[in-house]
């Protein structure tokens, strides 16, 4: 009688996004898995306890994943289910991204004020005040729709769609991932085109972060494991690995499967959103990393470097 099957601890923000997406993936993995146990276990992480510094000053790399992490390295949880797009892309040694989950649409959302419901980017007024935290929106955006005025917001998303509300803003844009798994799909006011904005590396996507040697777990994702996201995300990450830049760089990508082919676009952007250094590579399906280090060299062959160490300098001043 097999009475001592270890339970599975997961691990995660308490943020309501965070805890949506993690009983979403515990849901599947009892699915998937009826002869074990899966418990959640919640924790703050500096990203959700530091709200009133721009999150491109506090330098992004793990705000979001570092406390689940050490919590992973201890064995107090086994594994954590994070917004892939705030997994940075290096991971500390001893932890990797054990699966990626189906995505969701990955496209950025202009969520209007009431009472510029009928308006969309291209017609909103001169001086329209719109909040963003993302240096990659910030950048894509002022340099299709330079009248609007941009303006930092921070908290999360329930939060943000207050500010809005309540008048501070005239528009915000968001994930519309986010705002589809927290039911709140119908404030997505205008999907934003890739042509004006190419979305965050695995925005809309979950990323399941575990311990390298321990196979007891690892095991357990393959049922949930998504092979079209995984291969389009680990394009997306490597194009950004090997352009050193965390989430809060102006670096947005895109990617499409057709057939046994993978195609990712990707854009570096100057804050003043003047210069936008876009490139596209197409490559097989099954070599995702080589894709995305041909699009970053590619970019750094038109000028993409000078942009990034401009940046880097900026925020360390
Ligand atoms: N940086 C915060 C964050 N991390 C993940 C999402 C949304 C869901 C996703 O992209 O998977 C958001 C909010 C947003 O960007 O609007």
């Amino acid at each position: 009688m097999p009475t001592t099957t270890r339970t599975i601890q997961i691990g995660s923000r308490k943020s309501q996004l965070a805890l949506v997406q993690t009983y979403w993936v515990q849901a599947e993995l009892q699915k998937a898995h009826s002869d074990r146990t899966f418990e959640v276990q919640t924790m703050s992480t500096q990203g959700d306890k530091i709200l009133d510094v721009a999150l491109a000053k506090i330098g992004d790399k793990g705000l979001f994943t570092k406390e689940l992490e050490l919590a992973m390295i201890e064995r107090e949880v086994d594994l954590a289910v994070h917004s892939l797009k705030d997994l940075p892309t290096n991971l500390p040694e001893g932890l990797m991204l054990g699966a990626v989950t189906e995505r969701e649409d990955p496209a950025d959302a202009l969520v209007v004020h009431e009472k510029h419901k009928d308006k969309q980017l291209d017609t909103l007024p001169e001086g329209t005040v719109v909040g963003t935290s993302s240096l990659r929106r910030l950048a894509q955006l002022r340099h299709y729709y330079p009248h609007l005025t941009f303006k930092d917001i921070r908290g999360n998303l329930n939060t943000r769609l207050q500010k809005l509300d309540a008048g501070e803003f005239d528009a915000i844009i968001l994930a519309v991932a986010g705002l589809q798994r927290l039911g709140m799909g119908d404030r997505v006011h205008q999907i934003i085109d890739p042509e004006i904005s190419l979305h965050a590396v695995g925005q809309g996507a979950l990323g399941i972060e575990c311990r390298t040697d321990d196979p007891e777990v690892l095991e357990l994702f393959a049922p949930i494991i998504h092979y079209p996201t995984t291969q389009r995300c680990l394009a997306e990450r490597s194009f950004l690995r090997e352009l050193e830049g965390g989430c809060q760089v102006p670096i947005g990508v895109n990617t499409t499967i057709d057939g046994d082919r993978l195609t990712l676009k990707g854009i570096v952007a100057s804050l003043d959103g003047q210069t936008l250094i876009k490139g596209d590579v197409t490559g097989d399906i099954t070599q995702p990393d080589a894709i995305g280090i041909e699009l970053a060299h590619q970019l750094k062959g038109k000028g993409a470097q000078a942009i990034l160490d401009a940046i880097t300098a900026e925020f360390r001043a």
